[in-house]
């Protein structure tokens, strides 16, 4: 999908920001520097940027004629779109066509055909573009044949913010079930683009061969939908096996870290748990959940779950290919949303991380605090702002471990409150339970009697009632 890149050489590469109407100036200019992140992360050099405003994004490109001549000068490309499906002509063109005897070639949209839908408007942002470019990112989502379009006039590939993401969730893949879901998005992502291909071969090869054309399009199309099929099925294996396990920790505390990519979610498991969980300054560092227990270990244990980032215009196939990846946090009994406070957008970020959580199901019921990260980088008057404005909020630094020591202890507190103490006598007939009460409650006395153990325990009310009923105590 991707450029080759055969001998490890950095491709440069330049972004184009299509503003549309109701988006702000800050918006577009934040939406683009999240791209150039995104593109980085991918190994390209981001050489300049380019915005352009649009009333929409339809038409075989979404620029005006002016600037994609622009971007074409700095591609080396030619600025003409060449079209993969002849042009409709009126009858009225056709025939002053003739008239001039200047019928232009049938490949190529015209200026007039390609902008029709709307003039150009004045080019409203030009940063400086000095060199090369080898490469031309969208911070959209195009359709296949606009960027079969834009590849034509500046003779370079192309990319949408889709593809880049795609691309991205499927290098950094790491266990079995991520790469399985990242092959089921990039599956959907290429299918279309399939097709297009097809026909623009059926196009160039004339009557004879459309309708083999056509078989192989068909062909293609039903391998991918096998695949999709056969990589659900071991998906739905694999998440049975999840299931399981998940099941018995379900009465385990359970903390889920969520939040806008590049938060610092890995960082606060790394502290809080004493795992190696990694961490990157790259976005989608993380793409599975991790559970791993609370360190210094408290009784019960409580479980903290690192989960996915998220990112403004996620693909939507990607975001359902999660989903299960983010059961953990569906189950767990406190959400922290974890916010890179220092970034501008963070309160936008964070409206984009509840959206999608909402978007797959987990409800407004779970407990969630706000933790305002990378505090380290704000100035006195910033924090002091934050303070008045969010008092509930925890605010805090990954790198400051007096901040590590009161997340703990927030933890900690968060489940004891809902906690009491209980009495439980366990017979020596009833087998397999003292596990359990070791790992789901703080065991306060234990006393050996002559029928079994006399215990007093202290936990949540309901698991211990669920446990007095399973094992009729
Ligand atoms: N200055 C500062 N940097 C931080 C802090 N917390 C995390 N970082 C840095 O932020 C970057 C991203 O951290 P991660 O913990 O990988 O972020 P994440 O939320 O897990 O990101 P994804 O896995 O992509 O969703 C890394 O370079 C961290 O070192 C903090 O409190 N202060
Ligand atoms: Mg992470």
């Amino acid at each position: 999908m991707l450029l080759e890149n055969e001998s490890n050489k950095v491709l440069k590469a330049i972004l184009v920001g299509i503003s549309l109407p109701g988006t702000s100036d800050i918006e577009n200019k934040e939406s683009l520097k999240e791209l150039e992140r995104l593109v980085q992360t991918l190994g390209f050099q981001v050489v300049g940027s380019t915005q352009q405003r649009r009333p929409n994004l339809s038409g075989a490109v979404p620029l005006g004629e002016g600037k994609l001549k622009e971007i074409a000068k700095i591609t080396g490309g030619t600025g003409i779109v060449k079209s993969a499906v002849p042009v409709r002509k009126n009858k009225a063109k056709l025939r002053a066509e003739a008239e001039q005897g200047s019928a232009e070639d049938e490949s190529e949209i015209g200026a007039q055909e390609a902008f029709a839908d709307y003039k150009d408007e004045e080019n409203n942002e030009q940063d400086e573009i000095l060199e090369k470019a080898e490469a031309v990112v969208f911070d959209c989502e195009l359709t296949p044949s606009q960027i079969t379009h834009l590849q034509s006039a500046f003779g370079v590939e192309v990319l949408d913010r889709t593809g880049v993401i795609v691309e991205i969730f499927s290098r950094h893949a790491k266990t079995r079930e991520a790469r399985l879901q990242v092959e089921i998005a990039k599956l959907k992502y290429l299918s279309p683009r399939i097709r297009e291909a097809g026909q623009s071969e059926r196009q160039g090869s004339g009557a004879g061969a459309r309708g083999s054309g056509e078989t192989d399009v068909e062909i293609d199309k039903r391998r991918i939908r096998d695949r999709i099929a056969e990589l659900r099925r071991e998906i739905a294996a694999i998440q049975k096996e999840q299931g399981n396990r998940r099941a018995k920790r379900s009465e385990q505390p359970c903390v889920a870290l969520v939040g806008y990519t590049n938060a610092g979610k890995s960082s606060l498991m790394r502290k809080l748990t004493g795992s190696e969980v990694l961490v990157a300054d790259k976005l989608f560092a993380t793409l599975d959940t991790t559970v791993r227990t609370l360190y210094p270990e408290t009784q019960p244990r409580i479980l903290i779950s690192d989960t996915v980032g998220f990112i403004k215009k996620l693909p939507h196939d990607l975001v359902a290919s999660f989903r299960s990846t983010l059961d953990e946090a569906m189950n767990a009994s406190l959400l922290l949303f974890v916010v890179d406070s220092s970034d501008i957008s963070w309160k936008s970020q964070l409206e984009v991380t509840q959206s999608v959580l909402k978007e797959i199901g987990v409800t407004d019921e779970t407990p969630a605090r706000l933790v305002l990260n990378k505090s380290d980088r704000l100035s006195k008057d910033d924090i002091q702002q934050l303070k008045s404005d969010f008092p509930d909020a925890l605010l805090i630094s990954t790198k400051n471990e007096k901040d590590i020591e009161f997340m703990h202890h927030f933890i900690q507190e968060f489940f004891e409150k809902d906690m009491l103490e209980a009495d439980l006598f366990v017979p020596y007939n009833v087998q397999g339970v003292i596990g359990e009460i070791r790992s789901l409650f703080r065991v306060l006395v234990e006393k050996y009697e002559n029928e079994g153990i006399n215990y007093k325990i202290r936990g949540k009310r309901e698991t211990i009632e669920k446990l007095k009923k399973l094992h009729n105590l």
